[in-house]
């Protein structure tokens, strides 16, 4: 459960009452909530924590939210490497090389610098555990994933208990896993943490519950951090209460030092629940439920998953080939393994699951094998696909992006390309947008880089117009600074060591020089 008790935001002293607004500021008496009203009034979150039955607790808010507002923005409890990944410098958690990185004096674990060396995270954890153990860490293999460093995470998560109290207590606080002795994950996870950390550590700080609670709790809780490559995954309080949705309401970001940001890019009513999604909102339905019962152990009956249509788009759907209008789809969410029907009632198409997901993974199988970078592949798979597939299908939505991006990259690349590969490029922009803002209207990251794109094809499609002096081109200009504008309202929380941050920057030098441009052309009478 949250905290019941804290320091009162005015005088420190124990306070039990709470603003209940946010559920966050404690007060010992209600004249210090009023004194402090003004003060707290511009930080009081605009959610308050809730719990059902089905999802446990989550997210409500306490008022309308504003476009763009950052709901929640918190340093985390804990960081580690991922449980699945090549070694790393167990200081800032980046790849190292072979040959190109040195041991920890003390414990032999991979740092790629003394700084990294030092570093808080590394010294209070796994090097104070190995000293004691006296026999330094040996990391030999760097190019294949390292069975060792599945116990990092919650080695680090455990050592809290002795480290920070505090934040020992903020982690029991959280859900966890909710093992089954007989599944793949628990057996593993006994061998690869559980037993292993008190053998190989040598030590009897923690008891078998306690490991197997904590793994648990980094489990269910954890967020991946795509600062560093490979991502590396931190455990935060506050953060691990958001409900999952496949299509949510809030966007995550993160700061350069691994705050999450939660926002909401388009507003949510007061009274809504707050919504993140814990998956991939550019996977199929099956997949997405999949991750989500294997990962976090729900089985996700939320508003998208259960409109097999997703929306209208048909993100799943495959083309009928006994009609000419008709899609394939499952009858509900229930009976998604069962017969597809084509939704032309004239049509009574039926095929079966088993047919229809033999395809799917021949199509995958494809993909997978094609060289995603080259235009002409991504032409190629979208017109033979196209036949199959819904044209919102994910897999021909997987290459459009990869498209949107291919054409015209490169440096002045967009400069040099064809009249029609820059209408290809604004088409599939903005077929995407379209699809995307439907789908998953809050994921500020695709839908900033996308627009992005379109912006720069509008830009280049506006110069050319202008060249030979067409009279749309100003109008060209104008379409091209919005969804410039867009894109830099979607990416401006990301951090700027991410590709993402590097779109941003880039878009804010672009606005300005449009601006400057259309500028010029009012001033000229244009
Ligand atoms: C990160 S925790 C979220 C907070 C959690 N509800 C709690 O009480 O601590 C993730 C867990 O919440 C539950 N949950 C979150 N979203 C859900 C949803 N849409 N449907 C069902 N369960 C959900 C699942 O048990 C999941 O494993």
């Amino acid at each position: 459960m949250v905290a019941d008790r804290g320091k009162c935001a005015v005088c420190n002293n124990q306070a039990k009452s709470r603003c209940s607004g946010c559920v966050q500021a404690f007060y010992c008496s209600v004249e210090h909530q009023r004194a402090d009203w003004k003060n707290h009034k511009p930080l009081c979150s605009p959610m308050r924590v809730c719990h059902n039955e089905k999802i446990g607790r989550h997210y409500v808010a306490t008022r309308d939210i504003k476009p763009g507002e950052i709901v929640l923005r918190e340093a985390p409890l804990i960081i580690g490497p991922s449980q699945v990944t090549v070694p790393v410098c167990v200081g800032c958690l980046k790849e190292v090389r072979e040959k190109a990185h040195g041991e920890c004096e003390r414990c032999g674990w991979p740092v790629c610098s003394k700084s990294c060396q030092e570093s808080i995270n590394h010294t209070k954890n796994e090097c104070k555990l190995t000293v004691e153990r006296e026999d330094k860490v040996v990391i030999k293999h760097f190019s294949t994933v390292h069975p060792t460093y599945s116990c990092l995470l919650p080695l680090r998560c455990l050592m809290l208990k002795e480290n920070d109290p505090e934040r020992w207590k903020k982690l029991l606080e959280l859900q966890t896993h909710d093992y089954k002795d007989d599944d793949a994950q628990y057996k593993q996870d006994m061998e690869r943490i559980v037993e292993f950390i008190p053998r190989f550590f040598k030590t009897n700080k923690w008891t078998k519950d306690e490991i197997i609670k904590v793994n648990g709790i980094s489990r269910i809780n954890g967020h991946e951090v795509p600062l560093t490559n490979p991502s590396c995954v931190a455990v935060y309080h506050r953060a691990s209460f958001f409900e999952h949705s496949c299509r949510p309401n809030l966007s995550k970001s993160f700061s350069e030092d691994n705050e999450v940001i939660f926002w909401s890019p388009n507003g949510i009513k007061k009274n809504a629940h707050l919504t993140i999604s814990y998956t991939d909102v550019l996977w199929e339905t099956s997949n997405r439920r999949h991750h989500l019962l294997q990962t976090k152990r729900f089985s996700c009956e939320c508003e998208r998953c259960s409109d097999v249509t997703e929306y209208k788009t048909y993100f799943s759907s495959l083309k009928c080939q006994k009609c000419d209008s008709g899609l394939l789809t499952p009858e509900s969410l229930a009976k998604w393994n069962d017969d597809w029907r084509c939704t032309n009632a004239n049509c009574k198409n039926i095929v079966t699951y088993e047919k229809v997901n033999k395809f799917i993974e021949h199509v995958g199988k494809d993909l997978q094998a094609m060289e995603k970078e080259n235009e002409g592949n991504c032409i190629k798979f979208i017109e033979h696909y196209s036949k199959f597939l819904s044209s919102n299908h994910f897999y021909i939505t997987d290459v459009k992006i990869a498209l949107s991006q291919i054409i015209g990259n490169g440096v002045n690349g967009i400069q040099r390309i064809s009249d029609e590969r820059l209408k290809l490029k604004a088409k599939t922009c903005i077929e995407l947008i379209e699809l995307i803002e439907k789908l998953a209207p809050n994921e500020a990251r695709i839908l900033g880089l996308i627009k992005f794109e379109l912006h720069s094809a509008l830009a280049e499609a506006g110069r050319r117009a202008m060249q030979v002096k067409d009279a749309n081109c100003k109008a060209m200009l104008e379409d091209s600074l919005k969804y410039c504008y867009d894109s830099i309202r979607l990416l401006g929380n990301e951090a700027s060591c991410l590709p993402e941050g590097a779109v941003c920057r880039q878009a804010r030098i672009n606005a300005s020089s449009l601006e400057t441009m259309i500028g010029g052309m009012l001033d000229a009478g244009i």
